[in-house]
C-alpha cells in the first residue's frame, strides 16, 4: 500500500477533480477487468478504444482513484490529469514497486529479427557463469526458475514493472529483455534504467504499425538514443541503422561486425560449411566490462545452433556478456551447448538427409536464413513455403521479392508451397490476394510453383523428391506450427502418395 499523494510525485499531474489527501493506493491497474478494490485506475487511450469509458467499471470493482488525461466528471472518485497516462503509467509502475530496474543488471535489446534468440544466448552465457538470471521476450517471463508464457515481446509498462519487482524479490541480478518498437512507441520501458542496450538488425516488419520505415526505425533508435552515459550500447557495424547509432547516444558505444573491421569485436575465419557456425572473435580495441580490462586478442567460438544469423546474433551476446565481466572460457562453452529457440533455423531431421524449419517472417528473416544454405554444403534444397497469411499482400509481395532473390542465387528453380489455413491459427488465414501476389512474383521471375492445399501433402512431395544429402526447408507455417512435426510424422511411414496439387 503506497500512500496516493507521495506516489503521484511520479509523475506530472496538470490538475485534479475531488483529489484527497489520504486516500492510500493499493495496486494499479490499467484494465476494468483486473481491477482490485483500492486501485489506482489508469485510462489510457489506446489504439482500439478508450479507457476512459471503462472508468465506471473500474469504479464498481472498487478503483479508489483514477489517472485520467481527460477528467470524467460524471465519476465521482477522485481524478489526477496527467498529459499522456501511457507515460504516467510507467512512472508510477516505477515508483510503486521501488524502482527495480535500478537494482537489477538491465539489458535490453531490440532487432527485427532475433532479439528472442539474442536474449536467450545472453541469458545462457549468464547462468553459465552461475547468475540468477530474468528473462523477458515473446516466448516466456523468467523469473529465475519460473516460467511464465508472454503475453507480449515487451509486457505493458506496469506488468514490467511488476515483473522486474518479482526478480528483485528472487533475489535475481541480471535481466536479458526483448524491447520491441511497439514497446517503445507506447512508453512500455519509458522508466527502465538499461545498464547494456542492443541493437542488432533492422528490416521492413511492423512498419504496418508504424506507418513508415522511418517512425519504425526512430523508434527502436529511441533505445540507443536514450541510453545514459552509464551504459553501454552494443551496435553492429554490419547493419547501417545500428551502425548510424555510433555517434547518437551519450552511452559508452561498443561494436561488432563481420564485415567491419573498423569496430571493437571482429568476427573472423567463420565456416558455416555444417551450418552451424565456427569462428574466431578478434577483440581489436580495448574495452571495459564489470571487473575486467580487455586487451586486444582473440578466441574460438563454435555454435551448436546454424546460421549466419545465428553468428550476428551471438557477437552481440558475447559483447554483452564480456560487458558483465564472464570470463571467455564461460562465454565458450555456454555457446557451444545452446541449442536455441524453436523455429529460428532448427535442424528437426539429420539423418540421409536434413530438415531445418523456420519461422520465415518477413524480408530480413528471409535473407539471413536463405543466405544460411549459401555456405552450407547439401545436394539439392526442397523448398516447402507455407504462404504468409493475415499481414497484407504488401509483406507478401516483399517475402516473395526476397525468396526470389535468394532462389535466383542459390540456383534453384522450384518452390512447394501452400495456402493451407488448417495449419495457421484461426488469426492467421491467408486470403486469396496474398497468395495471388505470391504467385505473381513467382511466375514473373520464371519460377516454377507446386502449390498444394495442404500442408502435409506438401511436405509429402518434399519428402518424396529427397535424396541422400539434400536438405528440406520448410518455411513459413505461421501460428500453430506444426510443420516440423507433420514432417517427423510422415517420416515414420512411407511416402505413399503426393497430394493434391491446386
Ligand atoms: C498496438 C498496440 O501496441 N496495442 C497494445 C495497446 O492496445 P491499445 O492501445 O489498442 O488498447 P485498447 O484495446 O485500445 O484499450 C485502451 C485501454 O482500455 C482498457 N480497457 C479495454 C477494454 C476493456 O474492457 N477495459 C479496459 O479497461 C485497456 O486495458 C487499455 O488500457 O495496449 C494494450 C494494453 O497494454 C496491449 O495489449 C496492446 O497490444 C496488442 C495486443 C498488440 O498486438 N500489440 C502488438 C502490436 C505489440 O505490442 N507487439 C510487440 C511485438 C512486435 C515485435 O515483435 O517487434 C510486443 O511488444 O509484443
Amino acid at each position: 500500500m503506497t500512500r496516493l499523494q507521495e506516489l503521484l510525485q511520479a509523475t506530472a499531474v496538470v490538475g485534479s477533480f475531488r483529489p484527497e489527501e489520504n486516500l492510500e493506493a493499493t495496486g494499479i491497474s490499467y484494465h476494468s477487468q483486473k481491477v482490485s478494490p483500492g486501485d489506482l485506475f489508469v485510462c489510457i487511450t489506446g489504439y482500439s478504444t478508450d479507457g476512459h469509458k471503462y472508468l465506471p467499471d473500474a469504479v464498481k470493482s472498487g478503483a479508489a482513484a483514477a489517472i485520467v488525461e481527460r477528467i470524467q466528471e460524471d465519476i465521482a472518485i477522485p481524478q489526477y490529469v496527467v498529459p499522456n497516462s501511457r507515460i504516467a503509467m510507467a512512472q508510477l509502475a516505477d515508483a510503486f514497486y521501488s524502482h527495480p530496474s535500478s537494482k537489477l543488471k538491465m539489458i535490453g535489446i531490440t532487432a527485427t529479427n532475433g532479439k528472442t534468440t539474442t536474449t536467450y544466448m545472453t541469458n545462457a552465457i549468464l547462468e553459465q557463469h552461475g547468475l540468477k538470471t530474468g528473462l523477458i521476450g515473446t516466448v516466456v517471463i523468467k523469473i529465475d526458475d519460473v516460467k511464465i508464457p508472454s503475453e507480449l515481446t515487451t509486457p505493458e509498462s506496469l506488468d514490467l514493472q511488476s515483473y522486474l519487482k518479482q526478480m528483485v524479490d528472487r533475489d535475481v541480478t541480471h535481466v536479458s529483455m526483448e524491447v520491441s518498437s511497439a514497446a517503445l512507441e507506447s512508453h512500455r520501458v519509458e522508466t527502465v534504467g538499461y545498464d547494456i542496450v542492443c541493437f542488432n538488425n533492422l528490416s521492413r516488419e511492423h512498419i504496418d504499425s508504424h506507418g513508415t520505415f522511418e517512425k519504425y526505425f526512430e523508434a527502436k533508435a529511441s533505445l540507443i538514443r536514450g541510453a545514459s552515459e552509464h551504459s553501454s550500447a552494443v551496435l553492429n557495424l554490419d547493419n547501417e541503422h545500428a551502425a548510424s547509432l555510433v555517434g547518437q547516444t551519450r552511452a559508452n558505444v561498443i561494436t561488432y561486425g563481420l564485415k567491419s573491421t573498423e569496430g571493437t569485436l571482429h568476427c573472423k575465419d567463420l565456416d558455416l560449411s555444417t551450418g552451424r557456425a565456427k569462428f574466431t572473435v578478434e577483440i581489436i580495441k580495448p574495452f571495459k566490462g564489470d571487473g575486467v580490462e580487455y586487451t586486444p586478442g582473440e578466441f574460438r567460438v563454435e555454435l551448436r545452433i546454424p546460421g549466419l544469423h545465428s553468428v550476428y546474433n551471438s557477437m552481440a551476446a558475447i559483447a554483452i556478456a564480456l560487458l558483465c565481466g564472464v570470463p571467455v572460457a564461460t562465454i565458450q562453452e555456454a555457446l557451444r551447448t545452446f541449442g536455441g529457440v524453436e523455429r529460428r533455423f532448427e535442424f528437426i531431421h539429420e539423418d540421409e538427409f536434413i530438415i531445418v524449419d523456420d519461422h520465415f517472417a518477413n524480408p530480413g528473416n528471409i535473407d539471413v536464413t536463405l543466405e544460411t544454405l549459401r555456405y552450407m554444403d547439401y545436394e539439392q534444397c526442397h523448398f516447402v513455403y507455407a504462404i504468409r497469411g493475415n499481414r497484407g499482400p504488401i509483406i507478401n509481395r516483399e517475402n516473395a521479392e526476397a525468396i526470389v532473390k535468394w532462389m535466383n542465387r542459390l540456383e534453384m528453380h522450384e518452390i512447394i508451397a501452400t495456402r493451407s489455413a488448417s495449419h495457421v491459427n484461426k488469426n492467421n488465414t491467408v486470403s486469396d490476394e496474398e497468395t495471388d501476389v505470391f504467385l505473381e512474383v513467382m511466375n514473373e521471375a520464371g519460377i516454377e510453383v507446386k502449390l498444394y492445399r495442404e500442408l502435409p501433402d506438401a511436405i509429402a512431395h518434399a519428402l518424396s523428391k529427397a535424396g541422400r544429402g539434400d536438405l528440406i526447408l520448410l518455411a513459413g507455417c505461421q501460428g500453430m506450427d506444426p510443420g516440423a512435426e507433420i514432417a517427423l510424422e510422415l517420416l515414420k511411414e512411407p511416402v505413399s502418395k503426393q497430394g493434391a496439387e491446386g
